[in-house]
């Protein structure tokens, strides 16, 4: 889903392919769009205190910038040729080294150098020294082959973002990546499919429009996992929980769901430990299938079922708790050695590791006609309540 982040490059593209002619008649005429729409970015991100915002808006801006001083004149005249293969090479290593450089906060004297070296670096390429070498190294013109010289795209340069653009989008995929990570590989095809689409008014201007566009949804979707999602766990938090138990269908239910005996787990193995269990807990669940599940806060977490079918719910339950009961938890030894000499040998033997179990007790009621969120909610603790009292590691339904 994350993948949406990529639509607005996704859209100018295929825009480029098969509507240019669009493209043409389309004015923006409204003088600074381009500023105005990092500018937004800018902003928002600014107000959330997401600064790695800032990064991208200076490498999209930076280029932006060079291109419309440089590149707004006939590419038959040799500076503005070389400037224009230079770009691709630019625009390629330029998004690498910022998607896999570890990026400081940018109030440090570190992050407002990249931050200002982003933005006003791609302007050296109008120095047409610094263009020509860059030039020479155009993997477009490597890869042009004489035949398609006739086709109105520079066959190099797509197949040269056809074929980085698919390794780095399969990598994405690979890695699940955020919408964030999204968002720089469609900055970074909006501003190539500019390069391809150079003979077409106003390019420049839509393909930046994409890139920002991009990041402004990146953005709203870190905002949503800032309010819904639950950091340790990664699942959807109480407030996620609530808004969907005021849309509950007529048949459903709902488990509320606690690990036993959790304090004295804490108290025996350390707080970390006990955050593994719950971040194992919240993969178990989200692994299982067959139901939606929430953090509700602490050690407690909701399950929501779509079904009020009360066989089905018991088996369910059942098996998420026999599962988590059955899972061996690995854990490292807790104690650190004193000194480095200890250390040291104790890394030269085998890495000590012990296993735990854990349990939890589930509490889960189906849904009455006229329940509310709390009445629901209420009546599924009580019945964790006394899954408790029976002895814990059960279930109790009804
Ligand atoms: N490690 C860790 N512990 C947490 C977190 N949130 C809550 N806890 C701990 O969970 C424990 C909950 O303890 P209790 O409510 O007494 O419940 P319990 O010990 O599980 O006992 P029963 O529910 O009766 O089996 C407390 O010690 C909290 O500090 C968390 O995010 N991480």
């Amino acid at each position: 889903m994350t993948f949406f982040a990529a639509l607005p490059a996704i859209i100018w593209a295929l825009m480029v392919w098969f509507y240019p002619e669009w493209l043409a008649s389309v004015s923006l005429s409204v003088p600074g769009t381009v500023s105005a729409a990092l500018g937004v970015v800018f902003l928002v991100a600014a107000f959330f205190r997401q600064w790695q915002w800032f990064y991208w808006c200076a490498w999209v801006g930076g280029i932006y910038a060079t291109v419309q001083l440089g590149l707004q004149q006939p590419l038959a005249q040799e500076e503005v040729s070389q400037l224009y293969d230079a770009l691709p090479v630019w625009l390629s290593l330029s998004a690498l080294l910022l998607t896999f450089l570890k990026k400081p906060v940018l109030l440090t004297g570190k992050g407002i150098l990249i931050f200002v070296a982003l933005a006003t670096l791609p302007l050296s390429l109008l120095l047409p020294p610094v263009a020509q070498v860059l030039a020479l190294l155009n993997p477009a013109e490597v890869l042009t082959l004489p035949d398609w010289q006739q086709s109105s795209f520079a066959i190099g340069l797509l197949i040269w973002t056809v074929a980085m653009g698919g390794i780095w989008a399969t990598y994405l995929l690979y890695k699940s990546a955020s919408a964030f990570a999204w968002s720089h590989w469609a900055a970074w095809l909006s501003l190539m499919v500019f390069l391809l689409a150079v003979q077409y008014q106003q390019a420049s201007t839509w393909a930046a429009l994409a890139a920002s566009a991009g990041l402004l949804l990146a953005l709203a979707d870190q905002m949503l996992k800032l309010a819904y999602i639950d950091e340790l766990t990664g699942l959807p938090q109480r407030r996620a929980l609530m808004s969907q138990l005021q849309h509950l269908r007529k048949r459903s239910a709902v488990c509320m769901l606690d690990v036993d005996h959790f304090k004295k787990f804490n108290d025996r193995y350390g707080h970390e430990v006990g955050d593994q269990v719950l971040r194992l807990l919240g993969r178990i669940l989200k692994e299982h299938g067959g139901f939606k599940a929430y953090r509700y806060g602490g050690e407690e977490f909701t399950l929501v079922f779509f079904h009020n079918d009360e066989e089905k719910l018991k088996n369910l339950l059942e098996s998420v708790r026999s599962q988590v009961a059955n899972y061996p938890l690995k854990l490292r030894e807790p104690s650190r050695p004193e000194s480095k000499t200890k250390g040291k040998e104790a890394r030269g033997k085998k890495e000590k590791s012990k296993t735990v179990k854990v349990t939890i007790s589930l509490g889960a009621t189906v849904k009455e006609p006229d329940d509310t969120a709390d009445s629901i909610l209420k009546r599924a603790d009580e019945n964790l309540y006394s899954a408790k009292k029976a002895g814990r590691n059960r279930v109790s339904v009804c």
